[in-house]
């Protein structure tokens, strides 16, 4: 029978660590939602800041002509005009929503912890928040990238957080462009989680108590025992499981699919940012959209083939098929999203995209850039080159070896 969660001594407390364009929109969901599930969520929600100083546009209704062009805290910004001025403008968050420059204090007590910003500070925001996370803490890691280690194998970053910080974290990704989804119109996303065997409670949705004591084992993305022991979340908590994560990120606007396959949603989300780059090298070219239709095409067939190649026993590859965090994201990225828009742009202006990254996004990434020079490291040691061939295209571009005009030679059989 199902205990329901207001019988419960507490609550689980949320933290998302990250306040950028993404970070901060899904902070707002995740906060209207604990708003409106009192018996399951603390209310407020902590929201780490990487802290800056930000002067407001005089054109800002929050412009105040007392401080002027005085850079202030964006922390301070937020918690008192509740907006995030430079990474979300012109978006009211709900006033639960708090702003914290310390990352020890963002995280302290939080049963719940969305992990929300660009891949490459992962290393450092994890050692920062090291010893300061309940043991019995889960996360999700809406983040999209992976990790190569220093013995060059590749990570997932829900693998990365959970290792490092020895919790169980999953990942949550899909087509979703931050605007959009701050501004409240619909789209869907999905999130992988493998509810650890100790945190079910009497099967798969029962609320009995759960066994007790720390050194719990759980299987990692690759199937096999993973090495970090989980502690149990405690029994006078709402268990945490497929629903409550329904609970807090679901909204109208935003429509939730779960599922268990992590390698799937991670790998679609990291490594269709490649394929976006390339898109937006072809079309500033000058070609059009059936250019881009086959690289889109080849560019889901290289994800796949890298799925099967690194991940063979847990990739599920209807993922790709049938989630939002497959051909879904692959086709918004392609059309409408930064790592497409800004490559497009880098070609159209004689420019590279590290470039138009410095000069037009105003502190927000491209996550392609990254992910492609971390990916084809990867297979470049294991000299597996000519099997990514489109990958590999992105690369060279980047680094000016390879002229986008050269992409269909890559092709000819
Ligand atoms: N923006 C979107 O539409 C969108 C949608 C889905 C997924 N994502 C993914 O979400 C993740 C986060 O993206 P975003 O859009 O929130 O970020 P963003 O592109 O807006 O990046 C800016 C963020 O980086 C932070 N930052 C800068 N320097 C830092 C440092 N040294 N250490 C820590 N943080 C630092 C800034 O404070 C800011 O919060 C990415 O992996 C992205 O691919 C983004
Ligand atoms: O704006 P981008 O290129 O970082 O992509 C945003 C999302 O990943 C699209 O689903």
């Amino acid at each position: 029978m199902t205990v329901p969660a207001a019988s419960f001594g507490r609550k689980h407390k949320v933290t998302v660590i990250g306040s950028g364009n993404w970070g901060t929109t899904v902070t707002k969901l995740v906060a209207e939602n604990t708003r409106d599930h009192p018996d399951v969520f603390e209310r407020d929600v902590q929201m780490w800041v990487y802290e800056e100083n930000v002067t407001i546009p005089k054109d800002s209704p929050h412009y105040d002509a007392a401080i002027g062009d005085q850079p202030q805290k964006l922390t301070s910004i937020i918690n008192k005009y509740h907006e995030n001025v430079k990474y979300l403008p012109n978006i009211a968050l709900p006033p639960n929503v708090i702003a914290n420059p310390s990352l020890p204090d963002a995280v302290k007590d939080s049963t719940i912890l969305i992990f929300n910003f660009p891949h490459e500070f992962i290393g450092n925001i994890c050692k920062q928040m090291k010893g300061h996370v309940l043991p019995y803490a889960r996360g999700i890691s809406c983040i999209k990238g992976v990790t190569v280690t220093e013995d060059n194998e590749i990570e997932l970053l829900c693998e990365y957080i959970g290792d490092t910080l020895g919790i169980y974290c999953g990942a949550l990704s899909g087509a979703n462009i931050a605007i959009e989804i701050a501004n409240e119109e619909w789209c869907e996303t999905t999130i992988a989680y493998n509810t650890p065997p100790c945190d079910l409670r009497g099967g798969a949705n029962g609320n009995s108590a759960p066994s007790n004591g720390a050194d719990h084992d759980h299987k990692d993305a690759r199937g096999l025992v993973s090495k970090t022991k989980l502690t149990p979340v405690p029994a006078d908590y709402p268990p945490l499981d497929h629903d409550e994560f329904q609970k807090l990120f679901g909204r109208p606007y935003f429509t939730v699919s779960m599922v268990s396959d992590v390698v799937g949603v991670s790998l679609g989300g990291a490594l269709k940012n490649i394929v976006a780059i390339a898109c937006g090298f072809v079309e500033g070219n000058g070609w059009n959209n059936t250019a881009k239709t086959a690289v889109m095409r080849r560019g889901m067939l290289e994800i796949i083939a890298f799925g099967r190649e690194f991940f063979p026993e847990t990739i599920q590859e209807k993922t790709f098929w049938e989630e939002s965090a497959g051909w879904g994201d692959m086709i918004v990225s392609c059309t409408s999203a930064r790592n497409w828009r800004y490559s497009k742009m880098a070609v159209e202006r004689g420019v590279t995209v590290q470039e138009i990254e410095r000069t037009e996004l105003n502190g927000q990434k491209l996550q392609g850039i990254s992910t492609t020079r971390e990916v084809c490291g990867f297979l470049r040691a294991r000299g597996v080159e000519s099997k990514y061939p489109l990958f590999f295209a992105v690369d060279g571009i980047l680094d000016g070896k390879v002229k986008v005009e050269d992409i269909p030679k890559l092709f000819r059989k």
